[in-house]
């Protein structure tokens, strides 16, 4: 698999405090990367090292297969585009005078592409509306707007749906899912609104005290959840003989609770428990969800 981002054993301390710690992270070609984490886990760390904010103490990364100690880090990070906390816009102006500007900052010679951009996010009707009277999410679509004039093949989002309305929620999902697929822009979308995030990414990195804790694909985490049937028996004791006889994977939480992970003949399996005497109290699939797989991550009770 091609990477966009690799990060090996980065860390960034403030004096004693380590906001990044050994931080391994690997963003492949073409995702959409959830960034998972609580408030001051170091996602801003992360992504404002990225953005050549802010140094590492120790470790590196890769961006584009270039080392962020070598000089051509700066070419890869033209490549980059990155709307980070807040989006840098001019209040006073115009969405088409903010991109003009972008366009100047850059010293491009013409504003080739200008409306086809307005369009793109959403914003080719705004004309004489100043961006301080835009709504909040009309501000991310032209923070997001701007960072689209280098032409980038990657971008990253810092909390782009953050205090938005819904309305706005489903308008940067779409944009989002428009730059992936429309225009194969690799996303770094760092969030913790996990609902939201599950709709867009096909890969996850969880950061927890500035460590990665785990990365796992969309799809890797689907089938994880597919497979996982919730038991709630009169005793795992007994549970666990059948299961061990029929060869199958599971997790023992107590006396009476356990998670079975592969697939399995029900009714051959409840026959089974009878002859030994192990009743069923319930039996679920389990309505996972990335909040959920979240939390097990980070309460130390890992799946996998
Ligand atoms: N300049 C600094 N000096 C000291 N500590 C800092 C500095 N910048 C960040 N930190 C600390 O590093 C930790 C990580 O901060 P960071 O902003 O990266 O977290 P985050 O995951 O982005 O959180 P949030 O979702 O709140 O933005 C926090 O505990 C923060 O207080």
């Amino acid at each position: 698999m091609e990477y966009i981002l690799k990060t090996k054993n980065l860390s960034k301390r403030y004096g004693h405090f380590k906001a990044l710690d050994e931080l391994t992270m690997n963003v492949p070609k073409g995702s959409i990367y959830g960034f998972v984490g609580k408030n001051g886990s170091g996602k801003t760390t992360l992504i404002r090292m990225i953005c050549g904010l802010q140094y590492p103490s120790s470790g590196d990364y890769m961006l584009y297969g270039k080392k962020s100690d070598e000089k051509d880090i700066v070419k890869a990070r033209r490549r980059m585009g990155a709307v980070v906390e807040n989006p840098s816009i001019y209040l006073e102006m115009t969405a088409e005078d903010n991109l003009k500007q972008q366009y100047k900052i850059l010293g491009l010679p013409s504003y080739d592409g200008l409306k086809e951009t307005l369009e793109l996010v959403g914003l080719a009707d705004t004309g004489k509306k100043k961006a301080k009277n835009f709504s909040l999410g009309m501000r991310q679509r032209l923070g997001i707007a701007i960072t689209l004039i280098g032409d980038p093949d990657f971008l990253i989002l810092d909390e782009p749906v953050n205090g938005l309305d819904p309305q706005g929620i489903i308008e940067i999902r779409e944009l989002i899912l428009k730059l992936n697929r429309e225009q194969q822009i690799t996303i770094l979308i760092s969030s913790h609104i996990l609902n939201e995030l599950s709709k867009l990414a096909t890969h996850y990195g969880f950061i927890d005290q500035g460590h990665i804790v785990k990365e796992i694909s969309a799809d890797e985490l689907h089938t994880l959840y597919k497979k996982c049937i919730h038991v709630e028996v009169n005793d795992t004791k007994l549970l666990t003989r059948v299961l061990d006889e029929m060869n199958v994977e599971y997790k023992i939480y107590s006396d009476t609770h356990a998670d079975i992970y592969t697939e399995i003949k029900v009714t051959q399996f409840v026959l089974a428990l009878k002859k030994v005497n192990c009743e069923v109290i319930s039996m679920q699939e389990r309505s996972e969800n990335l909040e959920s797989f979240y939390m097990s991550l980070i309460d130390g009770d890992t799946y996998v």
